[in-house]
């Protein structure tokens, strides 16, 4: 029987907004975020101008571990693989802030950032307004809201929030039913998770499913197990250009050498 980590993790994460909350208030959170709100890089006009010069965007990701995989890189430096990534054409950067599940943290997103001029979204699991705040107040430009851990009311509410501080937001979507729920949030950010975030499983037909009942205003980008160039390929002859890629650039010596050798791209 295989675990249902995704109601771990969340589990997880709410008792982390409970310890949070008894260390720093959301209004002394809230006020940090906002002082940062002038900082924001836009995420979603990195992703559209990469699109715009006909290169693919990719948001390359800062992962040092994950469930499904154990241990990716070792020794894992953040601010060398983001200077790789944004030197060898990166759109955007995700980076891991969970650190039980993923060995992320706060800090390899501040480290990241502060290596490069692109974008970061802040890669973890929301279900509180208090993680909005973290995000915004570490210096975050992007949130994930992950259909499968909200109902529609949270999906809601958090994007209010981080649209009120500046944040852009990415909805990421597994199934149809979920993709209908994210449709009527107003973020144009639409992922879709070829990784069922429940057993594991990968399956690039999600995505070659899904997209078709994705509307043109939404930028659609793919999510997990790009690991090569048939991937690539098959994405881009359905239309897909933007991706998310963590696992085949964290295995490379040279995460931004890999990841312009996938998608040809150039900084
Ligand atoms: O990566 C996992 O094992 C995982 C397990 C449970 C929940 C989320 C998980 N990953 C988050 C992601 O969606 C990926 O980090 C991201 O899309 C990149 O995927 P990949 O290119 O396959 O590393």
């Amino acid at each position: 029987m295989i675990p249902d980590i995704l109601r771990r993790i969340v589990e997880v994460k709410y008792e982390e907004v409970t310890a949070g909350r008894a260390k720093r208030s959301l209004a002394s959170l809230r006020d940090e975020a906002e002082q940062r709100r002038g900082e924001r890089r836009g995420f979603e006009a990195a992703l559209r101008a990469k699109l715009a010069s006909g290169q693919a965007a990719v948001i390359a990701e800062v992962k040092k571990a994950s469930p499904s995989k154990g241990v990716l890189r070792e020794p894992f430096v953040p601010a060398e693989i983001a200077a790789s990534y944004a030197a060898h054409g990166a759109a955007c950067l995700s980076v891991l802030t969970d650190a039980q599940f993923f060995q992320g943290a706060t800090t390899y997103l501040q480290q990241a950032r502060a290596a490069c001029a692109l974008p970061v979204l802040r890669k973890d699991f929301m279900v509180d307004e208090y993680q909005v705040m973290e995000a915004g107040a570490m210096g975050a430009d992007c949130i994930l809201l992950i259909a499968a851990c909200l109902s529609d009311g949270q999906m809601t509410d958090l994007e209010t929030a981080a649209m009120a501080l500046g944040l852009d937001v990415l909805v990421e979507v597994h199934d149809a039913q979920e993709l209908a729920r994210a449709l009527r949030l107003r973020t144009p950010l639409l992922g879709i998770n070829n990784r069922d975030l429940r057993s594991f499983e990968v399956s690039l037909d999600v995505t070659l499913d899904l997209q078709r009942d994705v509307p043109a205003d939404r930028l659609l980008v793919t999510e997990s197990g790009i690991l090569g160039p048939a991937d690539v390929a098959r994405m881009r002859e359905a239309g897909v250009s933007s991706f998310l890629v963590g696992e085949a650039f964290m295995r490379a010596p040279q995460p931004g050498e890999a990841l312009a050798a996938l998608f040809g791209t150039s900084a």
